[in-house]
Order: C-alpha cells, then structure tokens, then sequence
C-alpha cells in the first residue's frame, strides 16, 4: 500500500504539489493521471524518497521509504527508463542490479522473459533500445527484486498499443498476486486501459479520484456560473457532488433539470449546462481545463475512448 498524507512540495514560491491525499490499495492498479506540469513525477518522486516533501507524508508499505529494510527488495522504481546507462546491454544492466540487490543469477532470465525481451535483445546495448524497449528493460529492473509494490512514471511512454495491452496485462497480474501498482500519465487512453483507481491532478492538486468505475459514472452534468465556488456550493448543499473544474465551471452528479433547479433557487445565473459524456476523457479534459502548466495542453491522446 502507498499512503500519501496532504503532501505538499514547494520549490522557492512555486507549489508543485499542493496538499495531495490518497492511497493507491494492494490488488488494484491506481492511475495519477495528470497534464504536463501537473505534479505527477514530483509525488512519485516524494514517494520512493528522492524529494523530501515540505509538508506532509508519503509512506510505502506503512514506512517513509528511507526506512524501509531493504527497499529494492519491497518497491520496484521506474522514474524514467531513458536514463539508463547506454554503454550498457540489457542484460548487463539487470545483472548489476541483481548483484547489488544479492539475488540469484537466474532471476535476470526470469525478469527478462516476464518483460519479453529475447535474449539477442538482451546482448545489444541499451543505447541501441527503442524508447519502448528502454520501458520493458526499467520494467524488468523494477520487477527484479520481486517486491510487492511498483511505482512506474509513464511507463507505457513509448510502447505502441500491443505493447501497452502487454504492460496492462503484466501489471494487472501482478495486483491479482496481492501488489500495488502506483503509475502515472498524461494520456487518458492509457490510465483508462491499465488502470482500476485513478487519481486525478490538475495543477498540483487533486481534482478527482476514485475507481474507475465510479469516475465514469459519476459526473453527468458540467455547469458553469459567473461564481463557481457559490454553484458548487449550492450543488453540494443540495447534496451532490460538485467538482469545480478550475476554468470556472463545475462538474456535478446532479441531472441537468436538478442543477439548472439548484442554480436558479440560489439566484445564479447559469452561462452553460451541458450533459458530460460520462467519459474519462471528458472528466479529464473538464477537471484539467485551464490547470495546464509548462504551456501544454492536456491532449487526448489518438484512440482514447471517447
Ligand atoms: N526541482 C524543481 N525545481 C523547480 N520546479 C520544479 C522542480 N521539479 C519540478 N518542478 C516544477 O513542478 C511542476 C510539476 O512538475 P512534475 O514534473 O511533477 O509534473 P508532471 O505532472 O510529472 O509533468 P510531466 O507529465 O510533464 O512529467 C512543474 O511546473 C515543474 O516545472
């Protein structure tokens, strides 16, 4: 299990991650799905200890990961797979984290078929590696040490769609073993194919989370008014769920007829109201919308489900 407890990391003046909480639970596969600059890469750096938060906690298997025993034995890490050293095969580089983490010899063979890398794959450098065999190569890394927790930034980077159907399948049999699996992306189509919880970031906050399931059912209105925190708080009184979607609108499970109602009781003039699809690529683009950083837009990504 991971715990993250209202982290929240400054860098001078700039929040990057700004009052974070949620828990990514053994046996699921939970998505931080996020714009460019959202925070992503920030927390998971928090997580496996290498940003130390400026408030708040972040814990693996109930230990800030600095105490963890032996954390290469109990987190598997892919921060990013095109650093690995080029000059390196595969196989060698999997050979010097093995002896580093003391297993035994076999366990390379072992990763490298789990991953699916064959063994001529294996003897070229990584220099030489496609960016999707770089993510096959650090996912094999993370696995080697046959922990029970992941946490993989963007790892299906790279991978063409067999590949990422490859990696969903991996992933969803290591959580049916018991493991967590913590990743993120920027791309909707890809958290929507892995993942079973998503956590959702918009400018170093979370702006939704829950299961899958629940997400793609719950927001069926998008609302806008002239106020919106007063719309989300008239919504909320009135008991439903309102989300504000940081351009000034507000997603809420209300039907249309009970948020048009809601508004016009709260004398707030509605400027849109408008059935969301019910999509993840709605919600996102919906809770996302004007929380890009780095000047990026939050991109469906070709083929995500509309
Ligand atoms: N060491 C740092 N010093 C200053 N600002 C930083 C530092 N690290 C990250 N940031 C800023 O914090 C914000 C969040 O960055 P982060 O890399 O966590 O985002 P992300 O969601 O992972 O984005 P991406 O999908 O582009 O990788 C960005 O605006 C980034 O420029």
């Amino acid at each position: 299990m991971i715990q993250i407890a209202a982290l929240t990391k400054r860098y001078g003046d700039f929040i990057a991650v700004d009052d974070v909480s949620f828990t990514a639970e053994p046996g699921r596969v939970t998505g931080f799905l996020g714009p460019n600059g959202a925070g992503k890469s920030t927390t998971l750096r928090t997580v496996v200890g290498l940003a130390e938060p400026t408030t708040g906690r972040a814990t693996v298997l109930g230990r800030r990961y600095a105490d963890l025993p032996n954390p290469g034995l109990e987190v598997g890490v892919l921060l990013d797979a095109s650093a690995q050293h080029g000059g390196r095969t595969g196989r060698e580089t999997l050979v010097l984290a093995q002896r580093t983490l003391g297993l035994p010899r076999t366990r390379v063979d072992e990763v490298l078929e789990l991953v699916g890398l064959t063994r001529p794959e294996a003897r070229r450098r990584v220099r030489d590696y496609s960016l999707g065999m770089r993510q096959r190569l650090g996912i094999a890394t993370a696995l080697l040490g046959d922990p029970a927790v992941l946490v993989l930034d963007e790892p299906a980077n790279g991978l063409d769609p067999a590949g990422i159907r490859w990696m969903r399948d991996l992933l969803r049999s290591f959580a049916d073993g018991g493991g967590t699996v913590l990743l993120s992306s920027h791309l909707l189509a890809e958290i929507e194919m892995i993942a079973d919880d998503i956590v959702m970031i918009g400018n170093g906050r979370v702006v939704a989370s829950g299961s899958k399931a629940t997400l793609l059912s719950g927001a069926t209105t998008l609302a806008r008014a002239d106020d919106a925190d007063a719309l989300g708080a008239a919504l909320r009184a009135a008991g439903h769920d309102a989300t504000p979607t940081g351009d000034g609108a507000v997603a809420t499970d209300a039907g249309l007829a009970a948020a048009g109602r809601v508004a016009f009781a709260a004398g707030l003039p509605l400027t849109e109201l408008r059935a969301a699809d019910g999509s993840l690529e709605e919600m996102f683009l919906a809770l996302t919308a004007g929380t890009q950083r780095d000047g990026a837009t939050a991109q469906p990504t070709t083929g995500a489900a509309a």
